[in-house]
C-alpha cells in the first residue's frame, strides 16, 4: 500500500451553502431571496421541491457542528444569506440574521473548525433582482456594504472569505433559465458576468482597507475542457468554453483583462468595463477556491447555443458516469491544477468543493456504504496529491458535502453528502464516506 501524505497544515473541510442546508426561508426577518422565488414559481423545481425547510441547519447547526468535530473536519465551508443580513438587500440590517451567522462562527471556534465562508453563494435577496439584480451596478455596491457588515462582525472569528461561489452559475441564470433568476436573454449575461467580477473586488478592497485578520479570495467552478478532436473546429470550441468557463473570471481577476478570443466572438453583448473597473476587479487576492467535479470532451457544434459548442461527459478508464451523469476523471483536477500554477501565478488554492452524488442506498438502520464515493474522493485525492508534489500550492479540500442537501433545480434526489440526511426525520447517519474521511484526516494522508 502506498501512503500519500498531505502537508502538516493542510486543512481537511467539508462545504455546504446557505440555501441548500438552512431553510428557515422566512424566519427571524429573512428577506425573499431569488431562490426562493425561483422554488416557489411552478415547474422550476424537480418534484416541487424547495428550500423552505432543506436540512433545518438553521435551528439544528449546533448538532450539525458537534457532529463534524466527532469526525475530525478541521474545516467547515458555509455561505451567508445575504437576506438574512439585509432582508432587502440594503438598508436596515436584521440584527437576528447576523446572531446567527455569530453563533456558527462561536460554534466553530469552540470546536476547534477553521470557519470558511462564501458571502455570495448564489442567493442574491430578490428586492435587489426586482431593480435589476446582477445586471444593475449599483448592485455592487451593494454587495460591498454587505461585505463589510459580515466583516465587522465575524472578522475577527473568519479565517477565510471568499466573495462568490462560481458565479458562472449566477451568469447561467440569465442564459439558460435553468438557474435563477431563470431568464434567457444573453444580451445581459455578459453585463452580468462584470458585475460579479467588479462586485468581488470592491468587496476585496473593502476587505483590504478594512484591515481584517483572515484571508479572501473567490470560488471558481473550473471543470476540465477537452476537444473532442484535434481538429480546428473542435479546438477552437473548446477555447470559447474555457473562456466562458474558466477565464471570464480568471482573467480580469489575476491578468487584469477579459479573454480577447470571448470578447471578439461576444461582439456587443460582450463585458464593458468603465474606467478604473479592472483594476478594482485585479485587487490582488490571497486564495482561490476552485470547485472541480469531472472533465467534459468539447465539440464544435452549430446549433450548440451561444459558444457554438457541445460536450459530453468523459471518464478515465475503469470509470462510469456518476448519479448527475458527470464523467469521473481524476486526472482533469491535477490538470487543472497545474493549469493555474502554470498560468496564473501558482496561488495558494483550496479545493472548495468536489465530491460526487452516489445511489447511496441505506441499510434497514439507514446506515450506506458509500464505496462508490469513498472510490471518488480517494482517487481524487490522490490526482490532488500529486499536483502538490509537482509544486503547486494547495492548502486545502473541502469535500462537497458535508450532508446531502438541496440540489438546486433537481430538488433532493442527488445526495452528496459523506452524512446522509432522513428528511422525514431529519436524523443525520454518517454514511462510510464519513468514517473512511476521518480515518484519511487523522493520518492527514490517502493511500493507493
Ligand atoms: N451540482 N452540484 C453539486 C454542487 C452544488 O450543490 C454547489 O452548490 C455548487 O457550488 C457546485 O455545483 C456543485
Amino acid at each position: 500500500m502506498i501512503v500519500k501524505a498531505f502537508p502538516q497544515d493542510f486543512v481537511w473541510g467539508v462545504s455546504t451553502s446557505a440555501y441548500q442546508v438552512e431553510g428557515a426561508w422566512n424566519e427571524d426577518g429573512k428577506g425573499e431571496s431569488i431562490w426562493d422565488r425561483f422554488c416557489h414559481t411552478p415547474y422550476r423545481i424537480a418534484n416541487g421541491d424547495t428550500g423552505d425547510i432543506a436540512c433545518d441547519h438553521y435551528h439544528r447547526m449546533p448538532e450539525d457542528v458537534a457532529l463534524m468535530k466527532e469526525l475530525g473536519v478541521k474545516g467547515y465551508r458555509f455561505s451567508i444569506a445575504w437576506t438574512r443580513i439585509f432582508p432587502d438587500g440594503k438598508g436596515k440590517v436584521n440584527p437576528k440574521g447576523l446572531d446567527f451567522y455569530d453563533r456558527l462562527v462561536d460554534e466553530l471556534g469552540k470546536a476547534g473548525i477553521l470557519a470558511n465562508a462564501t458571502l455570495n453563494h448564489w442567493d442574491l435577496p430578490q428586492a435587489l433582482q426586482d431593480l435589476g439584480g446582477w445586471a444593475n451596478r449599483d448592485t455592487t455596491d451593494r454587495f460591498a456594504e454587505y461585505a463589510r457588515v459580515m466583516f465587522d462582525r465575524l472578522g475577527d472569528r473568519v479565517a477565510l472569505w471568499a466573495t462568490h461561489n462560481e458565479p458562472v452559475v449566477v451568469t447561467s441564470g440569465y442564459l439558460g433559465g435553468s438557474m435563477a433568476p431563470g431568464l434567457a436573454d444573453a444580451s445581459v449575461a455578459y453585463r452580468v458576468a462584470h458585475h460579479l467580477n467588479l462586485a468581488h473586488g470592491k468587496a476585496v478592497q473593502v476587505f483590504r482597507q478594512g484591515g481584517y485578520p483572515g484571508k479572501i479570495g473567490i470560488v471558481l467552478d473550473l471543470q476540465n475542457y477537452i476537444p473532442e478532436s484535434d481538429s480546428e473546429a473542435d479546438v477552437l470550441a473548446t477555447q470559447r468554453m474555457l473562456d466562458h468557463s474558466h477565464h471570464l473570471f480568471l482573467d480580469p481577476i489575476f491578468k487584469r483583462q477579459y479573454p480577447q478570443g470571448l470578447m471578439e466572438w461576444l461582439g456587443t453583448i460582450a463585458p464593458q468595463p468603465q474606467e478604473g473597473d479592472m483594476e478594482i476587479i485585479s485587487t490582488p487576492i490571497d486564495f482561490l477556491g476552485l470547485n472541480y467535479y469531472f472533465t467534459l470532451k468539447v465539440r464544435y457544434e452549430p446549433w450548440g447555443g451561444l459558444l457554438k459548442a457541445a460536450a459530453r461527459p468523459f471518464s478515465a478508464p475503469m470509470w462510469s458516469q456518476t448519479e448527475m451523469g458527470w464523467g469521473v476523471h481524476p486526472e482533469g483536477l491535477t490538470a487543472i491544477l497545474l493549469k493555474l500554477r502554470n498560468h496564473y501565478g501558482n496561488p495558494d488554492i483550496y479545493i472548495t468543493e468536489n465530491g460526487t452524488a452516489a445511489p447511496d442506498q441505506p441499510d434497514e438502520h439507514g446506515f450506506v456504504q458509500d464505496r462508490e464515493r469513498i472510490a471518488y474522493l480517494r482517487r481524487h485525492l490522490i490526482a490532488a496529491h500529486d499536483a502538490i508534489q509537482q509544486g503547486v500550492n494547495l492548502r486545502g479540500y473541502f469535500v462537497w458535502s458535508f450532508m446531502d442537501n438541496f440540489e438546486w433545480a433537481l430538488g433532493y434526489r442527488p445526495r452528496f453528502g459523506i452524512v446522509r440526511v432522513d428528511y422525514a426525520t431529519q436524523k443525520r447517519i454518517p454514511k462510510l464516506s464519513a468514517y473512511w474521511y476521518r480515518e484519511v484526516i487523522r493520518q492527514n494522508a490517502v493511500w493507493e
